[in-house]
């Protein structure tokens, strides 16, 4: 097939880009994408451009699974119509409006959830199946047997299977470079690659029902209104992969009248980003090294413009991709922006033989190591590794400033290049490093602060940076163990609870046992360390501890977020959204009237702010006592 136009504009021929799409389709579906999403989208809206009748855009992206029994769906799992502009999503409230007059409902309800970007599909209870062609999927039933777990039970509809977002940044990102690739791998491979198996064993694969999914209620006009603020607050609230949200009409007869194209329902649309690309010169490549070891490299560009910003640098993933498509010095490359801060590299139009590729550590000369796509330098005294994990330390700890990147090199430099050796420097040790007097001072207080000031234990642990003990795992491991018990736990000990897999318990096993020293060290010094509740121990005090908790609408209180972490220090499981697993779901002001009869429908008990507040007080002063009693 004849290679593409390299700028998206010089493309005229809809057979040509029509072949080309089916052939990134496949490749995507198949979890090995050959471009960018956002390039993906661009494509298809010039296909769309030069050819609206194109037969690509009138069907659902096919995928196949070729060794799977085929099932047909009751009602056909259509793709959704796109709307990447303000413009495009009022003509859509407009249309809806219109077509609704027709048959006399004004009165339009509609609904905003996150579009999760996993692998679709549908359980009915019985049989879970993937989209396929839209009218007919393939059985995936066997995935759940493999460990993706169902959220809110079994039986609820349509929904997607994606990775739990923070985990896959804490522990897969430098394996897969989307999680929905490793989904992919998951559900059509009986052999399942390590990564992807530790991930299904602490249980971090789910099936998504979109009906469990947080969402927003409210007329055209409000959503219009407020699209942005909408957008933020369910990106803050959803820990899977996204790209972009969904709107949907939610009155039947108005979704009835509305119906459906061969490609979409025409009551729903997805609301996303859409990327530019442009194309500049390489002219030179950075290596950073990273807290873990790995080698990545930064391309140096000739500057270019892109949605309104200037681009001097562009992040190319890993040292494999410069390898294998030759991104070097000289090299024509296409950047893409979409959203993210940081453009990417999205494709190699004139490749450089000048990919100089390190053969040593560009900080510490110490021969690299391949690790699938990744460079690493495996020198854990590495000096750039050392300035890094210094660096993650006080970010993670968060309770004293003062400690940048470059304040840090400094201390390294000057041989305080241990937490160990930090915390024990004076202001004058920091006079000595040429700091000013001010800054000295400012310095050495900083480090007092950040052991008088609280701090939360798991924040305390996760700052020591420890594979598989990010903060997420850090808190769920201490309300199992205290801090100092954990310490000396084997891997069997860790194990044995509820979101620990094999792999993981070894690495932390590991993990603890190298940074012992360094962490008992630390707790001697006497940080001022709040503990995680006990899971033991919370049984007895609290009314919601152990209870699934859901906080909706706006609080009173405080905000919804200080509500939802004091629940979860009463031992409360807070959860996005209503789900069978849910026992309080607690309503600040606006909720409409449809979340609460959804929740007790599930049997779900619907509490007021007040009610909540008294629910928990009362629990408190019940409890008190007995607990007075033993002092
Ligand atoms: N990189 C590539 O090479 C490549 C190739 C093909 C497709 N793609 C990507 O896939 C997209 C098109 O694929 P598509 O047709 O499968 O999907 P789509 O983007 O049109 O989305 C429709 C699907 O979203 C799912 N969905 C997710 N969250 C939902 C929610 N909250 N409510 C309702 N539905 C929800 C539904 O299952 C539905 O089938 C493109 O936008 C592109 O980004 C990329
Ligand atoms: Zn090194």
């Amino acid at each position: 097939m004849q290679d593409l136009p390299s700028s998206i504009a010089d493309i005229s021929d809809p057979e040509l880009l029509g072949q080309w799409l089916e052939k990134y389709n496949e490749a995507y579906r198949a979890g090995k994408p050959m471009i960018s999403d956002a390039h993906y989208d661009l494509l298809v809206e010039r296909l769309r451009e030069i050819a609206p009748d194109h037969g690509f855009l009138s069907a659902v992206e096919a995928e196949t699974f070729a060794d799977k029994r085929e099932v047909r769906h009751p009602a056909p799992m259509l793709s959704t119509e796109k709307a990447y502009d303000k413009q495009s999503l009022e003509r859509f409230v407009e249309r809806v409006y219109k077509e609704a007059a027709q048959i006399g409902v004004t009165d339009v309800l509609f609904q905003v959830t996150p579009k999760l970007d996993g692998l679709a599909a549908r359980d009915d209870g019985q049989i879970l199946a993937t989209r396929g062609n839209g009218y007919a999927g393939y059985d995936i039933t066997n995935a759940l047997e493999k460990g993706v777990i169902p959220q809110g039970g079994r039986g609820l509809g349509l929904g997607e299977i994606v990775a739990v977002q923070s985990y896959f940044q804490e522990n897969l990102a430098d394996r897969f470079e989307h999680p929905r690739n490793m989904v992919v791998g998951i559900i059509s491979s009986d052999v399942l690659n390590i990564s992807a198996k530790q991930a299904l064993e602490d249980k971090q694969v789910h099936f998504v029902p979109y009906a469990t999914l947080n969402k927003w209620e409210g007329s055209g006009k409000e959503l219009l209104e407020n699209s942005e603020k909408i957008t933020q607050d369910l990106i803050q609230a959803t820990d899977y992969p996204m790209d972009g949200m969904v709107a949907s009409v939610m009155n039947q007869d108005v979704r009835d009248h509305m119906g459906a194209t061969s490609h979409h329902y025409r009551w729903q649309i997805a609301i996303k980003a859409k990327g530019e690309t442009g194309v500049t010169t390489v002219n030179a490549i950075t290596w950073q090294v990273g807290r873990t070891g790995n080698v990545t490299p930064v391309l140096e560009v000739e500057p270019l413009k892109l949605s309104g910003a200037t681009i001097r640098r562009v992040t190319a993933h890993n040292a494999g991709r410069i390898r294998e498509k030759g991104a070097g010095v000289g090299a024509s490359i296409e950047v893409i922006r979409s959203g993210e801060v940081i453009p990417k590299l999205e494709n190699v139009l004139t490749p450089s033989d000048d990919t100089l590729i390190p053969e040593n550590c560009p900080v510490c000369e110490t021969p690299l190591e391949w690790n699938n796509d990744f460079l690493k330098c495996p020198n854990l005294n590495c000096k750039a590794r050392v300035e890094q994990r210094i660096r993650h330390w006080f970010r993670i700890l968060g309770n004293a400033d003062w400690f940048g990147i470059k304040t840090v090199e400094r201390l390294v430099a000057g041989g305080f290049d241990s937490l160990e050796k930090i915390y024990a420097m004076t202001e004058e040790d920091f006079l000595s490093l040429e700091f000013g007097p001010v800054q000295s001072k400012n310095l050495a207080e900083a480090i007092n602060l950040s052991k008088s000031r609280p701090v939360e234990d798991w924040r305390f642990l996760a700052a020591f940076g420890i594979s598989d003990l990010g903060e997420g795992d850090s808190r769920k491991i201490l309300s199992f163990f205290p801090l100092e018990e954990l310490l000396d736990k084997t891997r069997d000990d860790i194990v044995a609870l509820h979101g620990f897999g094999d792999v993981t318990s070894i690495s932390i096993e590991k993990g603890l046992k190298a940074l012992g020293p360094t962490i008992r060290h630390m707790l001697d010094l006497g940080f001022n360390l709040q503990p995680t509740p006990l899971k033991s121990e919370m049984d007895v005090s609290s009314p919601i501890s152990g209870k699934g908790v859901v906080f909706t609408g706006s609080m009173e209180t405080g905000s919804r977020k200080d509500m939802e972490e004091n629940a979860r220090s009463l031992g409360a499981n807070v959860q996005k959204a209503v789900t069978g697993k849910t026992d309080y779901l607690i309503c600040g002001a606006k909720v409409g009237a449809k979340k609460t009869q959804k929740a007790q429908d599930l049997g779900v008990t619907v509490l007021t702010e007040q009610e909540y507040l008294q629910l928990v007080e009362g629990g408190e002063s019940q409890s008190s006592p007995e607990q007075m009693s033993l002092f």
